[in-house]
């Protein structure tokens, strides 16, 4: 079983801080889902987590050796073809494109993998991402908003393909605006407000509920001190 172990994590660019003191813990066989509002803190969670950028705390990766992180919004580089950046992904993280396992894939995203990824559209160009990551076979797979872009169908394609990963034990983290598809698909949620995050391991289904009913209250004041 692999094990993500967070204690005392804390963030701040420059004075600013994000977040302080988390303690939380994960297993893999689990998507877990993060939310929050805008700003509250979510990529720099993930960006944490994937070791890209310096945090206080501590972050116990066991079992894990491998992490891909999908960046909310992915930077491709533009004279290369689709299939030269997954060859390039893969290289680096030594090993080679199985061709058939690319193709069984690429018929549910259907990328023109022969062109200029300079002529890619922006769901496109995070389809090429998210195919790029499920090929390398990383032991902790983070996306951050995965379905941002993405069509309605890709979207349930994704939805599917990680409900099979799970199934294999695979050890995934979400974040999303989009809480049906978090409901649709994740173990845990973790929301992050205020400067702190905790888990809610149940009661997914009541989140959206709840946020719609906080939203109502807050117009509702709105209004009647307009009055
Ligand atoms: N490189 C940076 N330098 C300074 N401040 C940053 C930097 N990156 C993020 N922040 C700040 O840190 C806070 C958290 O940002 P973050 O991008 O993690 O939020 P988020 O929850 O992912 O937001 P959103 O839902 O809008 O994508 C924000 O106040 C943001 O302004």
């Amino acid at each position: 079983m692999k094990q993500l172990i967070i204690e005392s994590l804390s963030k701040s660019y420059g004075r600013k801080p994000v977040f302080a003191n988390i303690d939380l813990c994960y297993r893999s066989g689990t998507v877990n889902g993060i939310i929050g509002s805008n700003g509250a803190g979510k990529s720099t969670f993930l960006n944490c987590i994937a070791g890209f950028i310096p945090y206080s705390g501590k972050i116990f990766k066991k079992n894990i050796r491998t992490v891909g992180l999908l960046t909310a919004n992915p930077y491709m580089f533009p004279r290369i073809t689709g299939y030269e950046f997954i060859e390039f992904c893969l290289s680096a993280k030594n090993s080679k494109t199985d061709k058939r396992r690319l193709q069984r894939l690429n018929s549910l995203f259907e990328l023109p993998l022969a062109q200029y990824a300079e002529e890619y559209s922006t769901g496109m160009l995070k389809k090429l991402h998210l195919l790029a990551l499920l090929l390398q076979d990383n032991d902790l797979l983070l996306l951050d908003e995965p379905f941002n872009g993405l069509d309605a169908v890709s979207s349930a394609y994704l939805v599917e393909l990680l409900k099979e990963l799970k199934k294999q034990d695979a050890f995934i983290f979400i974040s999303s605006h989009d809480v049906n598809r978090l409901i649709q698909l994740a173990d845990t949620l973790t929301i992050i407000e205020n400067g702190t995050a905790c888990l809610k391991p149940d009661a997914l289904s009541d989140i959206e509920k709840e946020i719609q009913e906080a939203a109502r209250e807050k117009v509702k004041n709105i209004f009647s001190s307009t009055e």
